[in-house]
């Protein structure tokens, strides 16, 4: 039985390309590509500089066309699509918010494309590309904590850059005990084991508890005023956005622009993975807004998601066997993921709507004011975010179970 549970969550983690210990991120990614790529990597590794001394649109309109082809297996893939997503972003806000390229040009659009279209990825830069891709380790002996991971790539905005990106990472490690607890409580339900289900439920609630405490090391590492004034606008994307209203034309790729939301944790598999586990029923708009995040998904990573949105409800699980445990078990998941999302809006008010309400010197300025209420994927944010925070509240399970069936766990 034991065996037979953990050959079932080996085949998941394989099927959905995730880890028992990492769960979405990217194990051990390059940050090497063949040498036929160097260009892309010297462009990528130096960024910071090249934005900064505005000389990053010069250079890619110098560099030749490459073919994807000699990109031969996953992670070289998620590699040129981080840097060519990194580039593509320095080269389209270079300016600043007020004067976007318009056009990405063949060498850097027609490559973005095709290695976007191998990886099932959109050609933007995603939250799976700046977060769950871009780290390393400083002391490769050492642990994954804040002190010790680098990213491998970055914009302009230093530690506060490091940062966001990091502190998101470590939030995504802490989700992953309870995707492993979400999987869990999946193959309880089938088979109607009441106490693995518990179980699994328990390591969710202990995973979205540790994902808070983890977020709390966004305050110390990254500044209001440079997340606000410069980095969010590298993460912009080229979908209801005022500044690209059309989009964005990919020369060599389409003779229309296309349209392509920014990066945003609203890209993370890990809550959607829990709504769908535990039934939680976004309004219609919101619903629409998260169900289209998953476009900017590994497809690995969104099939999870499906397989647990069409698993029989476990809500109607546990009500039909009214046991107090059970119930509580799951309610404490939904309190746990209410207490996140209610911190996450803390924070963003913090990061986002503060900064965007004052003037600020900062070099990149004038930047936030299209996005003071859009989030980087476009939503009016605080109305949605207080929409999922809402709908997570309603999923509480109210009524008191019977006593009866108490004993059967
Ligand atoms: C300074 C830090 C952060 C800020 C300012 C921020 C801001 C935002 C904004 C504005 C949105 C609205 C969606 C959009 O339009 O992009 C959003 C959504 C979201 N963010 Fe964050 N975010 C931060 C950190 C994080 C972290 C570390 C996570 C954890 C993985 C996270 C998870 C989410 C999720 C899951 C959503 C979708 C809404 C939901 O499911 O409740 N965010 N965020």
């Amino acid at each position: 039985m034991e065996t037979n549970s953990r050959e079932a969550l080996q085949e998941d983690y394989d099927a959905f390309d995730i880890s028992d210990e990492l769960g979405f991120i990217l194990e051990e990614p390059l940050n090497h590509l063949p040498d036929h790529y160097q260009v892309w990597l010297d462009l990528a590794n130096n960024l910071t500089h090249l934005i900064k001394s505005r000389k990053l649109r010069d250079l890619v309109h110098k560099m030749p066309v490459l073919s994807p082809n000699l990109l031969s297996n996953h992670r070289e893939l998620r590699l040129a699509h981080l840097a060519l997503g990194f580039i593509s972003m320095g080269y389209v806000w270079q300016e600043g918010q007020q004067s976007p390229a318009q056009i990405l040009p063949k060498a850097l659009a027609l490559p973005y494309w095709l290695v976007s279209d191998r990886l099932g990825l959109p050609a933007i830069l995603t939250y799976a590309d700046s977060v769950l891709c871009n780290w390393k380790l400083r002391d490769p002996t050492g642990d994954m904590e804040i002190g010790n991971l680098d990213l491998i790539f970055s914009f302009p905005g230093g530690e506060s850059c490091r940062g966001f990106f990091i502190v998101s990472l470590l939030v995504e490690m802490a989700a992953s005990s309870g995707i492993t607890g979400a999987l869990e409580v999946m193959h309880a339900m089938k088979i109607s084991d009441l106490s693995s289900l518990q179980r699994g439920l328990v390591k969710v609630t202990q995973s979205l508890k540790k994902m808070k405490e983890t977020f709390k090391l966004m305050h110390n590492h990254v500044d209001p005023t440079a997340f606000h004034g410069t980095l969010r606008t590298f993460v912009s994307g080229w979908r209801d956005n005022p500044m690209l209203p059309r989009g964005l034309l990919y020369e060599g790729v389409s003779n229309e622009p296309i349209l392509l939301s920014g990066g945003s944790a609203a890209q993370s598999s890990a809550l959607q993975c829990y709504d769908a586990l535990l039934c939680i029923q976004h309004d219609d708009e919101t619903g629409a807004f998260l169900t289209r995040m998953r476009e900017y998904m590994p497809p690995a990573h969104r099939r999870l998601i499906e397989t647990l949105s069409v698993c029989p409800s476990l809500r109607d699980f546990i009500l039909s066997h009214p046991s107090s445990d059970l119930c509580q078990a799951f309610n404490s998941c939904i309190s746990a993921l209410v207490d996140l999302r209610n911190y996450h809006l803390k924070t963003v008010a913090k990061y986002v709507i503060l900064p965007g309400s004052q003037a600020m010197g900062c070099p990149l300025r004038g930047v936030g004011t299209a996005l003071n209420t859009t989030g980087t994927g476009g939503s009016s944010f605080m109305v949605f975010l207080k929409s999922t925070r809402n709908a997570t509240q309603k999923a509480l399970i109210q009524e008191r179970p019977s006593a009866s069936r108490e004993t059967e766990i």
